[in-house]
């Protein structure tokens, strides 16, 4: 009789432990934290209380400080550990990992200097194996509070797609699939800069006219990049675009919002990432993202001032001031 399938998941932050929650509940699971008191404190009382609180963890969820051990029990492996440190990570993973084993990320950056999308820092890490990515609306808490969420697993082989799906689905938790890669992570990635702007709004008391403003005029400039680079333009309209952008821009969890919101109320960016001590992507993807418009000559207002905010020290309420003197164009063509 063959055994069951295994899943490592890399990252004991929020995201890391919630996905290695859904899998455990399927399948046995084994998470790698590199922090041996999160190791412990998940094994023997099974919390992970720096990132998630007293929120209580399966028993059947293993951790281990060993990534060697984390990655030759994989079957499935699933990477959570922030944009930036990933390559670091995966290296010392990698020659552990046997050939065929999928690799799944669950990241929302891009590599600062190479410009990399996570699946793409994954496959020079891992040549031949399959590469995806888990994504959609999922903030970490409430899918670990059993409050019903959906995600998509993105990867352009259908088969293998549909064997991850059951990995990671539960009662309350759906997984649909997508072959467009490309399309599914940089709705990941580029909502973390427009939920900044969302949370700059917010923060300078502006009402829900303006929110929906910002949300929708960011929905374009993430499509008008996300096709221009050779995404399919129907992937924005779905999970891990507008459900994605839609999630983080108006919940008050998502980190990348809060940097938003704090700066507009004058602290410090420094002062907001130590307190938070946790990831918020966007803060290290704006000015990789502006890049990128550049290249590809594509017209990005609102990333453009979160950048500036980020990078250059501008106020948001100039940033919003610049915004709001940018020329309309007309709405729709500019989306092309
Ligand atoms: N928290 C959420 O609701 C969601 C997060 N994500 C994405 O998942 C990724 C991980 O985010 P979170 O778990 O939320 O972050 P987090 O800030 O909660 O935790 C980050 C984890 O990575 C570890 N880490 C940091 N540097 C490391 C290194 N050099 N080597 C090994 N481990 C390292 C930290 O110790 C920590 O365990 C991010 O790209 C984020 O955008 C995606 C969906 C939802
Ligand atoms: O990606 C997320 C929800 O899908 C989490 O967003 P934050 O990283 O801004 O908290």
């Amino acid at each position: 009789m063959s055994r069951p399938v295994q899943v490592a998941v890399l990252g004991g932050g929020s995201w890391g432990t919630t996905v290695a929650t859904l899998a455990a509940a399927n399948t046995p699971t084994l998470l790698w934290a590199r922090d041996e008191n999160t190791v412990a404190e998940i094994n023997e009382q099974h919390t992970n209380s720096r990132y998630l609180e007293d929120r209580p963890l399966p028993e059947s969820l293993r951790a281990t400080s060993d990534l060697r051990e984390a990655a030759e029990w994989a079957d499935v492996l699933v990477v959570g550990v922030p944009t930036q440190a990933m390559r670091s990570a995966l290296a010392e993973a990698a020659p552990h990992v046997r050939p065929w084993v999928p690799v799944l990320s669950l990241a929302k950056g891009l590599e600062m200097g190479t410009r990399m999308r996570p699946t793409e820092v994954i496959a020079e890490a891992f040549p031949g194996h399959p590469v995806g990515l888990l994504a959609g609306p999922n903030l970490a808490r409430e899918v670990l509070d059993g409050k019903a969420a959906a995600a998509v697993v993105a990867l352009p082989d259908a088969a293998v797609a549909c064997a991850l799906q059951p990995l990671f689905s539960g009662r309350r938790f759906r997984v649909y699939r997508n072959e467009d890669l490309l399309g599914s992570e940089l709705g990941g990635v580029l909502k973390n800069i427009i939920a900044i702007a969302a949370g700059m709004s917010e923060g300078l008391g502006t009402g829900d006219n303006t929110r929906a403003m910002v949300l929708t005029r960011g929905l374009s400039e993430i499509t008008r990049l996300g096709v221009a680079m050779g995404a399919q333009e129907r992937t924005f309209a779905g999970l891990t675009g507008l459900g994605d952008l839609m999630a983080t821009c108006m919940s008050p969890l998502s980190r990348n919002r809060r940097v938003g919101e704090e700066l507009a109320r004058d602290k410090s960016l420094e002062q907001i990432i130590e307190e938070m001590n946790q990831v918020a992507e966007g803060v290290k993807t704006a000015a990789t993202v502006m890049e990128l418009a550049r290249e590809y000559d594509v017209i990005m207002p609102i990333a453009a001032e979160v950048d500036a905010v980020v990078n250059d020290g501008r106020h948001p309420r100039e940033a919003y001031r610049g915004l709001l003197r940018a020329a309309a164009e007309h709405e729709i063509d500019e989306v092309a």
